[in-house]
């Protein structure tokens, strides 16, 4: 009986929300959103040569590998159930120059990497990037010319770059370096190249953000890098002109969308998984992970904890799936439950 002095009045009273949390069973019936394996998409760091496994200090966990040491990789990750990589190359300093000309090399560092993946682990997919910042003397996304990124050259160029990695075997094109009209362009050179079957993941709304800071010295970029990449990824303070963004992609023809990065921008998965309903991916990038494993090895948080918590935030937000370099960590956790 309740003591009629609490001060939960009777209609309150009616209306328990504990009800449904109060054991184990029902808060497992009740629960809305649950990651899986198959949310997860796992981006990888390559470097030239063989045998080579090399941590990166600022991604504790994260390793820059070799392509016969990322192709283990890839196979233990198709064990685990994880769908789909991204690649990243950190190439050699010589072979980096003012246009980014090893991107239209057909066998370089990338598709190397591609193709030596689909040879090994054909059921694995494979997702590669054209932005020309792994490639460029100066670490931008495109050609920098007279002190500007020039759009329409760096977008002739990242289709050659896009059609050769569609030749290496990717099976996604996924264009991170946000120059304008990149979409429809990528699209028709794909389609005239005979490959009809390539899919586009647009980064659809890229932000100019500080959380990028870790991936730049596992690629290199750090020390190359002048100025800031504010004339073409989105300032941080503007959510309509994101959406704006991403719609232009949409029209062009991108089958799936992505915002980066994650959990800052987590009002944005949720904007542009309503506005267009198509596969929608988080990225929760470098400095997302890198600060939940500095604070964990602080023992300041529970890292396991917060990495599952964060990644079913995106689930939540009406993300499809998320990149992560969590990934295999997270695989072999859902695995056990
Ligand atoms: N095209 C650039 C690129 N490709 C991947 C990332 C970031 C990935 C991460 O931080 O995990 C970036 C951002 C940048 O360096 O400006």
């Amino acid at each position: 009986m309740q003591d009629k002095t609490h001060l939960v009045d009777e209609i309150t009273g009616h209306r328990r929300m504990r009800r449904n949390r109060k054991a184990d069973w029902t808060r497992r019936l009740v629960q809305e959103n649950r990651l899986t394996v198959d949310d997860l998409i796992w981006p990888i760091f390559i470097v030239p040569g063989t045998g080579i496994v090399d941590p990166i200090a600022a991604m504790p966990g994260v390793n820059r590998m070799s392509v016969d040491k990322a192709v283990e990789a890839a196979k233990e990750a198709a064990d685990l159930g994880i769908p789909a990589i991204a690649t990243f190359p950190d190439i050699e300093m010589e072979l980096r120059d003012e246009t980014g000309s090893n991107s239209l090399v057909a066998n370089n560092l990338i598709n190397q990497t591609t193709a030596a993946i689909k040879k090994a682990v054909p059921n694995i997919g494979i997702i590669t990037d054209v932005a020309l910042d792994p490639f460029t003397s100066h670490g931008h996304d495109g050609i920098l010319r007279d002190g500007e990124i020039v759009n329409d050259e760096t977008v002739d160029q990242i289709v050659k770059a896009a059609i050769l990695q569609a030749d290496a075997g990717a099976d996604i094109i996924a264009p991170s370096e946000m120059m304008d009209g990149r979409i429809g362009a990528i699209r028709r050179g794909l389609d005239a190249a005979g490959h009809q079957n390539v899919g586009i993941m647009s980064y659809a709304t890229k932000f100019s953000s500080g959380f990028y800071g870790p991936y730049r010295e596992a690629i290199n970029t750090k020390g190359l890098l002048k100025g800031d990449k504010n004339s073409y990824y989105i300032n941080p303070a503007n959510g309509t002109e994101a959406i704006r963004d991403a719609a232009l992609d949409v029209e062009e023809g991108a089958d799936m969308l992505m915002i980066k990065p994650g959990l800052a921008y987590i009002d944005i998965c949720w904007r542009v998984k309503e506005a267009f309903g198509l596969p929608t991916f988080a990225y929760q990038v470098s400095g997302e992970y890198s600060q939940i494993k500095a604070a964990a090895m602080n023992g300041w948080i529970d890292g396991e904890r917060i990495m599952m918590e964060t990644l079913l935030a995106f689930k939540r937000a009406g993300c499809d799936g998320i990149l992560t370099y969590f990934a295999p960590e997270v695989a072999r956790i859902l695995a056990k439950r």
